[in-house]
């Protein structure tokens, strides 16, 4: 049941706020309060790994992390998942309500118009070792982005904003395509503009031979549901990259990069290619107690478990599990999923993990269908990174557009040496 007032509390006086909300938001001069009274304090919080601290506030993305609820603009994420195609939830996040029929066409085909990249870029990307990680390849090739349009500087300009914001969404698919054919010494295929957006991106991986490439519509289907499931998350590492770095007011390709290098990590959208590894690694369903015992006595974690915000099933990863089912019917079976939902039948059965209120998150199942679509696992994180542009491009203009915001810049509880004095080097 929607809440009428917030309760907020600030651990660094202990003082409590009611805070009103009105039709779904909160006021900026009612936070404010909160603000000034902290001053007035002259206290400082230390929250490291801000576990305790609203860096903002925002209308794009609600969970309820109690009750495994994910809300994008309001509307539930299984419905959206269901019902919506991913580029009706990019104009969702972008302009904060569903498109009509015809400003979707309108969209659909602006994102079109701006798939292409720069030869320079393709080449750019040639110059990357034959192992190199997509992810390195992509961070790089979407930081560079910005020397090929330095008009992105201007971020005050509204037009000009939605402009990059079109491009970068259009684009990053054929960055990550380009990446998968450079490791695997392909030539680039272009965009084919007569493809859906999920469609493109299929064909520019995999298309071989010249006749016209049929993506097979579950496959599409799927990696465009994935791609919506992946499209925001609130305030996650990597959008409070693209927040932070965008708060010093550069270019959003710069800012996007920033954003795409925190998913890379393990920890985040990294995951999901290390799940696939454990998988590999435990090789077995029999081998799953051992393994869940090793996690226990601290030799690793359970990769794609566990949130800072879920303490209940991640309601992404459930639709991903029923997602799994249908594409392995369509196109054959992982047979890793066998030793997965073991291991998830094991964990949340385990006192360790039920204590600690650890459930698969986004990453557990995801792997496995892009395995099964025979993506090679260095792609996982990438796939991750295209369904969240627009998500860290919409935390991005709300940033900007927020009069609370500054330069992101928080203290610090300094533990050093106290004033000592210089002693030269041939006296040391
Ligand atoms: C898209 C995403 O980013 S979703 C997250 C993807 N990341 C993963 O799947 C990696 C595995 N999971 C994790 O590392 C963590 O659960 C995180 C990073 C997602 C969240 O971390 P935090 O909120 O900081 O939780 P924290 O690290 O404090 O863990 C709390 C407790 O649970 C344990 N724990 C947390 N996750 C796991 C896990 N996956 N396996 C085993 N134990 C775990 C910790 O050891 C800790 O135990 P303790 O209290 O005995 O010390
Ligand atoms: O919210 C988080 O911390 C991580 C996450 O699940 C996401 O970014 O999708």
């Amino acid at each position: 049941m929607a809440k009428d007032t917030l309760t907020i509390t600030d651990n660094r006086t202990g003082k409590t706020y009611e805070v009103p909300i009105t039709n779904g938001t909160i006021r900026a001069m009612d936070l404010r309060q909160i603000k000034t009274d902290a001053n007035d304090f002259g206290m400082m919080s230390y929250d490291p790994a801000f576990t305790n601290t609203a860096s903002c506030s925002s209308k794009i993305t609600f969970i309820d992390g109690d009750a495994g609820i994910l809300r994008y603009r309001g509307y539930p994420i299984e419905q959206l998942a269901e019902g919506a195609s991913f580029l009706e939830v990019v104009y969702l996040l972008m302009n904060g309500e569903l498109p009509q029929k015809k400003a979707l066409d309108t969209f659909a085909h602006e994102i079109v118009m701006h798939t292409m990249v720069h030869e320079n870029i393709r080449e750019l990307m040639d110059g990357f070792r034959y192992d190199a990680h997509p992810m390195g390849m992509l961070i790089s090739t979407v930081s560079a982005l910005s020397t090929f349009y330095p008009e992105a500087k201007k971020i005050e300009d509204a037009e000009n904003r939605r402009l990059q914001m079109v491009r970068m969404i259009a684009k990053i698919p054929t960055l990550a395509a380009y990446a998968y054919r450079h490791r695997r010494g392909l030539p680039v295929v272009y965009p084919d503009n007569d493809l859906s957006y999920a469609g493109n991106f299929l064909n520019m991986m995999f298309k071989m031979t010249e006749t016209k490439y049929k993506p097979n519509p579950a496959v599409e289907n799927a990696l465009d549901v994935l791609f919506t499931l992946h499209a925001d998350h609130e305030q996650n590492c990597s959008a409070n990259a693209m927040r932070g770095v965008g708060s010093s007011k550069v270019d959003p390709y710069s800012a996007l990069a920033a954003a795409c290098a925190a998913l890379y990590g393990p920890l985040h959208g990294g995951a999901n290619e290390e799940v696939i590894h454990m998988l590999h690694k435990i090789g077995s369903k029999s081998k799953v107690p051992e393994f869940i015992e090793s996690v226990k006595k601290g030799e690793g974690r359970l990769m794609g478990f566990g949130h800072r915000v879920y303490k209940n099933y991640d309601p992404r990863a459930k639709v991903i599990k029923r997602l799994a089912d249908e594409v392995f019917d369509a196109i054959g079976k992982n047979p890793l999923i066998d030793i997965a939902v073991e291991l998830e039948r094991i964990a949340l059965e385990d006192e360790y993990f039920v204590k600690r209120k650890l459930y698969p998150n986004v990453d557990f199942y995801s792997g496995l269908i892009y395995q099964a679509m025979g993506l090679p696992m260095d792609m996982y994180p990438v796939l991750f990174a295209i369904g969240r542009t627009p998500g860290w491009l919409a935390q991005w203009e709300e940033m900007l557009l927020d009069s609370e915001q500054k330069i992101a810049r928080p203290r610090q509880v300094y533990l050093g040496y106290d004033q000592r004095d210089f002693v030269a080097i041939d006296k040391r």
